[in-house]
């Protein structure tokens, strides 16, 4: 295969008298403005400044043929035009021995590389869970049978007594075994007293609670499709309007369910956050708030 000219050179006018491809009267001197290309298709492709121009194929086709380049090493009285330099991708793609025909598809075009998707991140703090600011979305683990009745959801429910009512009854409409795995979003309830407002994330992570919960190993597993189904209950309220501000969890499954905090954390960790055209929507970070590290 045709190797491309290991070291730039001088270009003099092409065959047809015009100035060539990069817009440059013959006889003047420049450095890193031009570089052939091989591309897989064994096209020789000229790239001017980022700008492929297919110039010539192994057997002689194309129309643009380009005199021999001489060594152009820039004199030191000639005064340099102060071009910006190219960047590091414009060096990329026109200095041959830095660029491969790899690094241009057989179009010429450089195509962007996908983006990978982004997984949530999970930040610990230490801190109440319920210093919330108004409108905070608050998570926890919650059992499918309908009762908050020891650790953090024992708190909720005392804070949130009409919230639990939405959660139990919900609880009451539902098979346990359709329910593990999911998720529940409570909207804050209207408040007599100036207790703040918040919603209410419910993790359905085990079936049942207390000492009949799921098997440690279960838990995890159970866990990501919930925290998964409640990112997206939280995306679609946003996008109706609903102004949920931050989302904040406690160290979920890690008290009375007994599975470690790492092991859950490692779970949610996995999820890759779904985007949709406005970023603000989705939630691609949860603070995970202990009382003590
Ligand atoms: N104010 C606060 N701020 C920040 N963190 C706080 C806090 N208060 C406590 N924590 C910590 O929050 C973590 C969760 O630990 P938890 O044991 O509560 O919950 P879990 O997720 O392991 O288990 C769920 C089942 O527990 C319940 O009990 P029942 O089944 O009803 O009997 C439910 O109903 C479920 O079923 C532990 O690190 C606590 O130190």
């Amino acid at each position: 295969m045709t190797q491309p000219p290991k070291k730039k050179q001088r270009i003099s006018q092409d065959d047809h008298g015009q100035e060539d491809a990069a817009g440059v009267a013959s006889g003047q001197k420049w450095t890193s403005k031009i570089a052939f290309e091989i591309t897989s298709n064994n096209h020789r492709v000229l790239v001017v400044e980022g700008e492929p121009k297919l110039v010539q194929n192994d057997d002689g086709e194309a129309d643009l043929s380009f005199a021999e380049f001489e060594d152009s090493e820039p004199e030191a009285e000639e005064p340099q035009t102060q071009q910006p330099g190219p960047t590091g991708e414009e060096k990329r793609s026109t200095s041959p021995d830095s660029t491969s025909s790899s690094d241009i598809p057989a179009t010429g075009l450089s195509t962007p590389k996908p983006k990978p998707p982004s997984t949530l991140r999970i930040v610990d703090q230490v801190g109440d869970l319920f210093d919330a600011p108004e409108k905070s979305g608050l998570i926890h683990a919650c059992n499918c049978v309908g009762s908050w009745g020891a650790g953090i959801a024992k708190t909720f429910k005392d804070l949130y007594p009409e919230e639990y009512l939405v959660y139990h009854s919900w609880c009451e409409q539902s098979l346990s075994q359709y329910l593990v795995g999911t998720a529940l979003l409570i909207a804050p309830r209207e408040k007599k007293d100036k207790k703040k407002k918040h919603y209410i994330g419910c993790l359905f992570t085990s079936k049942r609670g207390g000492k009949q919960r799921d098997k440690p190993d279960q838990i995890p597993s159970q866990t990501g499709p919930a925290m998964r189904d409640l990112l997206r209950q939280i995306a679609e309220a946003r996008s109706k309007g609903k102004d949920i501000a931050e989302v904040r969890m406690c160290l979920i499954n890690s008290g009375v369910f007994a599975v470690p905090w790492d092991q859950t954390k490692k779970v949610l960790e996995t999820l890759e956050v779904f985007g949709d055209e406005e970023e603000g929507r989705v939630v691609d970070e949860i603070v995970a708030y202990s009382r003590a590290l």
